[in-house]
């Protein structure tokens, strides 16, 4: 299989400048997964068939936590430091009822009501966006919120998550925040958010577990202030800062980059 992306990408590389390169890779692979893609093959005597890295794969983090956790509060807060490319799930679905899409009145029935869209639309609405961005480094928020989600995800992307960050919340405080929130949401009323929890435990809990027993987890406690709470999400990165450095969209006073005042 590894074969065809090097075989193929002589084939594509005159025609495919004007693309983004996740756009070429998505290409070169052919139905491969992003990891697959990233891969040629070397023709060294004795050495065949080993993959070797022609670019590196994504970085991708899930960011996982009840309805008004604070998911998309500290997302903003990620972005501005390492420069990962902020990708909401339900932002990418509220798009589509803005837009009248063919599936925008569906996915505004299931919002309305607390439920979760088919995995099915929300994974392709995510690799057409991963497919277009020319980022490398991604925050994938709200999402997967179902092992079907995530199966999906692993299915039509062919990605593994490098870090999911899951922020722990009660109940009470989850209410609260969404109660107060003001945005205009369909979905921030009490009568919603009721199912939107029930629906949390049962359908999220196993994807939190999921990743713990991958040693992926990172559980924040996500009561504080904004500013205590992304205290415990800033040192979560170090490890990947070699990765993260290599971002155009660092911000130059990072922890990651040396020297910053
Ligand atoms: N640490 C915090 N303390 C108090 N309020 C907060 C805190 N973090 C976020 N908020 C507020 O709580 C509300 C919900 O936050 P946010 O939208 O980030 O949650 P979310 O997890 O993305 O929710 P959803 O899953 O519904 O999109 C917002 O009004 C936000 O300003
Ligand atoms: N993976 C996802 C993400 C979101 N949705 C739907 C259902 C959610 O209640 C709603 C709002 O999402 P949020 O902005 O709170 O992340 O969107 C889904 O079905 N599947
Ligand atoms: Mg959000």
């Amino acid at each position: 299989m590894w074969r065809r992306v090097a075989s193929l990408s002589s084939t594509i590389s005159s025609s495919s400048r004007s693309l983004s390169r996740n756009q070429v890779f998505f290409q070169a692979a052919f139905g491969l997964s992003i990891r697959e893609s990233y891969a040629t093959e070397i023709s060294k005597p004795g050495e065949e068939g080993v993959l070797r890295p022609k670019e590196k794969a994504p970085f991708i983090t899930f960011v996982l936590g009840g309805p008004g956790s604070g998911k998309g509060t500290q997302c903003e807060k990620i972005v501005e430091t390492f420069g990962l490319t902020h990708l909401s799930a339900g932002d990418l679905l509220r798009r589509e009822i803005a837009m009248h899409t063919q599936n925008g009145a569906m996915i505004l029935n299931l919002i309305k009501d607390g439920k979760i869209v088919p995995s099915e639309v929300t994974v392709k609405l995510l690799q057409k966006e991963l497919e277009s961005s020319n980022s490398s480094k991604f925050l994938i928020d709200g999402f997967p919120r179902t092992e079907e989600n995530r199966v999906a995800f692993e299915r039509i992307v062919g990605a593994d998550p490098d870090v999911v960050l899951f922020f722990d919340c009660p109940e009470e405080e989850m209410v609260k925040r969404v109660l107060n929130r003001n945005q205009g949401r369909v979905d921030d009323n009490i009568t919603t958010m009721k199912k939107r929890l029930k629906i949390f435990e049962a359908l999220n809990r196993p994807v939190i577990d999921y990743y713990k027993n991958k040693g992926k987890l990172y559980t924040i406690n996500a009561i504080g202030t904004v500013d205590d709470i992304f205290k415990q999400v800033l040192p979560i990165f170090t490890p990947f800062e070699e990765q993260l450095k290599q971002s155009r969209h660092v911000n130059p006073k990072s922890p990651l980059v040396e020297n910053s005042s």
